[in-house]
């Protein structure tokens, strides 16, 4: 309750008319763009055991938290291992000053981390965090997501949707988790535009484990399938996969998670951390944003 607060407080207030200027690094930077680079970069860091590598860190960034809403400061503590610590930090200094402080859009299916990696990212960049969702309710007098498409339909979510796009595009330094299926609207993909957006791609298993662990109650579009909840849940999500994965596509990167399970050598995407997920998806931004400026 008090972080939505805080949200509407700080919202209009970050809305800014025009683009700071952009501070690319000039000179024969010699930077790999794929993800493996992080296994090299474990050499350098000095982990004392495996026990202090698996405990719970709270994610805390060397930068100023005065400046980050009390929303961004409630992430959810997963297991992460202090060297994929460590190479986020170095990736978000590397990928800072080509950002300029451009908004990062997350997009993705309903479940697919944009929430928890997005948290993550605003935290490591010095970015405040907006869930466009909740700005959306917050529009609404409070009114939740599943209450807005029962009383006044998808087509008055939608509006306010692309509304709350509309003006954060005007924003900058905020990491925005923005709703399933605001890719579906080309105007919105004209507002998410002016920052860098990334698809999160997680495969339809995976969302419905995670989405039938916590329920589907916020989720209305997942409402009218009939069967046991996982498979119900598998359809519906897989339906509304096959509508929108070219949607997807028109962000500027993707974070696959079956290609970061891949690389690491992991069988099962369930097994990835979120911060494995922020590392790649910074890496992805860096890759992106040096192709924009044909350094790579
Ligand atoms: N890497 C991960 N491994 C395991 N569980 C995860 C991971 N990332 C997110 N989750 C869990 O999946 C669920 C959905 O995550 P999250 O809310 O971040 O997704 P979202 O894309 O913001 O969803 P929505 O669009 O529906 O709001 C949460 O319960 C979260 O804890
Ligand atoms: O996938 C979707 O269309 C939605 C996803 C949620 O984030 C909410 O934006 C809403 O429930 C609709």
């Amino acid at each position: 309750m008090e972080s939505k607060a805080i949200q509407r407080l700080q919202f209009p207030a970050m809305v800014y008319s025009d683009k700071g200027g952009r501070t690319v690094p000039s000179g024969s930077l010699n930077m790999s763009c794929g993800f493996m680079e992080h296994k090299k970069l474990r050499v350098f860091v000095s982990v004392p055991s495996v026990k202090i590598q698996q405990r719970k860190l709270p994610l805390k960034i060397a930068c100023s938290y005065n400046k980050v809403p009390a929303s961004t400061l409630k992430s959810e503590s997963f297991k992460t291992p202090l060297s994929e610590e460590l190479i986020l930090k170095s990736k978000s200094k590397e990928v800072e000053p080509y950002l300029s402080g451009r908004c990062i859009y997350l997009v993705g299916m309903m479940g697919s981390g944009k929430t928890t990696v997005g948290k993550i990212l605003s935290q490591v960049l010095c970015y405040s965090f907006f869930d466009s969702d909740t700005l959306i309710e917050e529009e609404v007098d409070g009114t939740s997501v599943a209450d807005i498409f029962k009383h006044y339909g998808e087509t008055f979510f939608r509006d306010k949707e692309t509304e709350v796009l509309r003006k954060l595009s005007m924003t900058h330094r905020h990491v925005i988790s923005t709703g399933g299926g605001a890719v579906v609207r080309p105007i919105n993909w004209k507002y998410m535009h002016k920052g860098v957006s990334i698809w999160l791609d997680v495969p339809v298993e995976a969302l419905a484990q995670r989405i039938t662990a916590v329920g589907t109650n916020s989720r209305p579009l997942l409402h009218s399938e009939v069967g046991d909840a996982y498979t119900k849940t598998f359809m519906r999500l897989s339906s509304l996969f096959e509508e929108r994965s070219q949607a997807y596509a028109n962000a500027n990167a993707k974070v696959s998670l079956e290609n970061i399970a891949a690389k690491l050598g992991q069988k099962d995407v369930s097994d990835l951390t979120p911060t494995a997920i922020a590392i790649e998806a910074l890496e992805q931004i860096l890759g992106f944003l040096k192709s924009e400026d044909g350094y790579c």
